[in-house]
């Protein structure tokens, strides 16, 4: 389904699609959960929410946060995790429209499916990430996977994230690896925006630019501090998904957060569905990405090893025939975004670059 048919979708009669649009409360650190009654009664969102969980997010954090909201609110929930995405979104767009306002406790795709409700039907959404897995925690995008490959939406950025340090710690320390790959991919989708920008004239924001830069060196510095199970760790990458996050809202658009390394991570989705989490696919796509753009591949790949996040298809059980197919996918990905990946790869050079890189 394209993005137009999805667009179809939306009851809105105007576009906030240009709009810079920025949460207003952002509260991280221990048992934060706890303020969430504070925050909505601050926001004065009305008196009814719906829940959006998944099916082990429901149990981790969703059935407190109504527990928490069901003595001065009604409470509706809604599982994102049943059925097709496509549907999932519908019908959750049909229960949001019930509420006074979304809530999405749970990973990205929990995230992305409330606050496309949330936009298509006008609500106010609030986030409350599980893990600091992926970048879409307080941005006003979302990417939708679709037949077709994946899409990327403009959404309803959160009024409000709520991010428990003690909640994201606890969760299996592969879900933070891969939000710091998916924050050391800003590196390369910076450096796709720039080359496009020189060789097609497509417009920069040197503010998203800049902050997205900022981020993925400001994570990079801390690498050796990111450690499984720590408060700490927990703190510094949600701390920077949420930067991130706001550079693509500046933009408006995931251009300073998604390049040639996203397109492959999609285009293999496609391939090998289920394999890998979203920021790892990332993370391995940019060690190529970051290779062709002649620059430093082997800092990308160290410190996705320190973290603890994977470097080779094979670790996340895609062989290389399946890694060189993605590439060789990526363009066709979202061809309108112009990457290093259209820039003349063939089939033998992209099984060169597999057999290279993811080698040694
Ligand atoms: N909007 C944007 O700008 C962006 C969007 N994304 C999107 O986000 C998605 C990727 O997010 P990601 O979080 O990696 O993947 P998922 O949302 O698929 O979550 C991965 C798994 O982790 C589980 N989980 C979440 N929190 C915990 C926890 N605390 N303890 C144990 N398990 C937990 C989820 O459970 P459950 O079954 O409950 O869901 C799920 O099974 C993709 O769809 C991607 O396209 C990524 C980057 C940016
Ligand atoms: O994942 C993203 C940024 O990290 C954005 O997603 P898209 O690649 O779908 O635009
Ligand atoms: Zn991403």
């Amino acid at each position: 389904m394209s993005a137009d048919r999805i667009n179809l979708l939306r009851t809105k009669v105007f576009d906030k699609s240009k709009w810079m649009q920025l949460p207003r409360d952002v509260v991280i650190g221990h048992d934060v959960i706890e303020q969430i009654p504070a925050v909505c009664e601050d926001l004065a969102l009305g008196d009814s929410v719906l829940i959006v969980s998944g099916g082990q997010t429901r149990d981790i954090a969703g059935k407190k946060v109504e527990a928490l909201l069901s003595g001065s609110y009604d409470v509706a929930t809604f599982a994102a995790n049943v059925g097709d995405p496509l549907e999932a979104i519908r019908r959750a767009e049909a229960a949001a429209a019930e509420a006074g306002f979304v809530i999405g406790v749970g990973g990205g795709r929990v995230i992305d499916t409330a606050k496309i409700a949330s936009y298509n039907t006008d609500r106010h959404f609030i986030s409350v990430p599980t893990a600091a897995s992926h970048d879409g925690i307080a941005s006003s995008r979302a990417s939708v996977p679709t037949p077709e490959g994946n899409v990327s939406l403009a959404a309803e950025p959160p009024v409000a994230v709520v991010a428990d340090t003690a909640i994201i710690a606890s969760a299996p320390h592969r879900l933070l690896a891969s939000g710091c790959a998916d924050i050391i991919a800003n590196y390369t989708a910076i450096l796709d925006w720039e080359l496009s920008h020189r060789l097609r004239g497509e417009p920069l924001s040197e503010y998203a630019l800049t902050l997205s830069r900022m981020t993925a060196e400001i994570l990079f510095k801390n690498a050796d501090l990111i450690k499984p199970h720590s408060e700490k760790s927990a703190w510094i990458v949600t701390k920077a998904l949420v930067s991130s996050g706001v550079a693509m809202s500046i933009a408006g658009s995931s251009r300073p957060g998604s390049g040639g390394e996203h397109k492959f991570s999609h285009a293999l989705e496609q391939l090998a569905p289920g394999k890998g989490l979203h920021g790892e696919k990332c993370g391995i796509g940019a060690i190529i990405t970051m290779y062709l753009h002649g620059g430093d591949w082997k800092a990308i790949r160290g410190s996705l090893r320190k973290i603890g996040a994977p470097t080779t298809p094979a670790e996340i059980g895609v062989d290389d025939e399946t890694a060189v197919a993605a590439l060789l996918a990526a363009k066709t990905i979202r061809p309108e975004r112009f990457t290093i990946l259209d820039m003349g790869l063939t089939s033998e050079s992209a099984r060169d670059l597999v057999k290279m890189l993811y080698r040694e």
